[in-house]
């Protein structure tokens, strides 16, 4: 997906003057651009605020009567180290400017100082975070190493999906994706998050059964230093650290019952605490939500909250598995060949009529992460002009030569050919999983290392 223009946004602001003029003029220059600015006059009523919101730049005056504006320096660098500060100075008072930059404040303005000083400022604030948050993207994009998403589709049953998506992404509405693992529900998250206004701000990602359950709800909310054996420093958690943005919550069914309580509470009043802390916080973050388990199912069993379910389940939308749409299977090997080529310099000019017959049959059971792994494979072992039959797994086609058990190869080898077979022939994953005597998040974990 081509990366949207990226937008002037709005900061969230905290201004700490005990002159009330400054606070004013400031406040007033501030909120002219756009910006929401808090104005407090003291360190003690700064870090308050600094407790219960999210700022994403803060204009600190050194001499603040008794009270020394450096002191909020570190306090700011262990809450939110994602805030820029800025210190103002009096005239003259430069070595404490740049004393206050080596403790890690992001600028210095001088009084008195222009409606345009302040102006150019908070621009190259601006142009910092979207730089960060390019940076965030492209680090997970290299990472994951991933072709672009095609929202390009045959399927009428996917073409709509993707139309809803970009209907929903424009408004500020919780999306729940539904769909098998593998169909492209973080894909479809990302997109929505990219197509709406809050593209410029961040966008995290959890997914659930990846953190154990008693550290899921740190994670989100955040804790403060000492809250539980391990908790050796302040951490502002991901709800903080997407202030503006979006938050992903990847197979959120699996999310333990007393974090769907916080997670309802959060949803309903924008509100929540950092385990170990009574300080209420406020944050604003769109939600959006993925799951391929049987949410009905999981609440009807009690273990899912029908309130938080109703309360995820505004905008919902159900991503047809591949084999419902094998119109698309072709187009998108093909698009996978293109990229796969190009990252390891092959030139390999699509698939032998055998291959796309095979693919085409395939039931896919782990949709379209296991076709793209399945290009990427035999990207990497081909070497014809073509994909050829010998360059595909042998669940896909079989030839002889598969391992045995029995052969001298990894037991690895063995487990993850008997995984994938045990997919194709299951119609769920909770059904694989009792066939394979391994709970859900066991298979989860292996589905992710060998790729289905
Ligand atoms: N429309 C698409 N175009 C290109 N690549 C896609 C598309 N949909 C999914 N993919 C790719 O398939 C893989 C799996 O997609 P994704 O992780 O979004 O699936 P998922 O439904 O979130 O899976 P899970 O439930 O296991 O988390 C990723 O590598 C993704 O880039």
């Amino acid at each position: 997906m081509k990366r949207s223009q990226q937008q002037t946004s709005s900061l969230n602001i905290l201004v700490v003057d005990d002159e009330t003029n400054i606070r004013k003029t400031l406040s007033y220059c501030l909120a002219v651009e756009g910006h929401t600015v808090i104005a407090v006059s003291n360190l003690v009523d700064a870090i308050d605020e600094v407790r219960r919101r999210s700022f994403d730049m803060a204009f600190v005056d050194l001499k603040l009567r008794q009270e020394n504006g450096m002191d909020l320096i570190p306090v700011l660098a262990a809450e939110s180290p994602w805030t820029k500060t800025v210190i103002i100075t009096a005239h003259g008072s430069i070595e404490s400017a740049v004393e206050a930059i080596r403790h890690g404040a992001a600028d210095y303005i001088q009084k008195p100082f222009t409606p345009d000083q302040v102006r150019l400022l908070t621009q190259r604030i601006i142009r910092i975070r979207e730089l960060e948050n390019e940076i965030t993207v492209l680090k997970e994009d290299m990472q994951r190493s991933n072709p672009e998403t095609s929202f390009q589709s045959k399927n009428v049953g996917m073409r709509r999906v993707i139309e809803t998506a970009k209907k929903a992404a424009a408004s500020e509405a919780i999306v729940l994706l539904r769909g098998e693992s593998g169909t492209g529900k973080s894909a479809f998250a990302r997109a929505i998050h990219q197509w709406s206004a809050r593209t410029a701000k961040p966008m995290a990602v959890v997914a659930c059964p990846s953190v154990p359950a008693d550290l899921l709800e740190s994670e989100l909310f955040g804790h403060v230093k000492g809250a539980f054996t391990g908790a050796v420093r302040d951490y502002p958690g991901r709800i903080a650290v997407c202030e503006g943005g979006t938050l992903f919550l990847d197979e959120i069914a699996d999310m333990a019952l007393p974090v769907q309580a916080k997670l309802l509470r959060f949803i309903q009043d924008r509100e929540y605490e950092r385990l170990g802390e009574a300080t209420p916080r406020r944050a604003d973050v769109r939600i959006i939500a993925a799951t391929n388990a049987d949410l009905d199912k999981r609440v009807a069993e009690g273990r899912f909250r029908e309130d938080l379910f109703y309360r995820l389940n505004v905008i919902s939308l159900t991503l047809p598995p591949l084999r419902e749409r094998p119109e698309d299977i072709l187009p998108l090997a093909e698009k996978f060949l293109a990229h796969f080529c190009r990252a390891n310099h092959k030139s390999i000019f699509g698939f032998t009529d055998e291959v796309a017959a095979a693919l085409k049959g395939y039931r896919w059971p782990g949709n379209v992460r296991e076709l793209r792994n399945t290009i990427e494979r035999a990207v990497i072992l081909g070497s014809g002009e073509q994909i050829g039959k010998v360059d595909l797994p042998e669940n896909i086609a079989p030839a002889a030569g598969a391992p045995a058990i029995g052969d001298r190869v990894p037991l690895s080898v063995i487990e993850e050919l008997h995984i994938r077979r045990i997919l194709a022939d299951t119609s769920s994953l909770q059904e694989a999983a009792d066939v394979l005597g391994m709970d859900q998040a066991t298979l989860w974990r292996r589905r992710k290392a060998y790729g289905i």
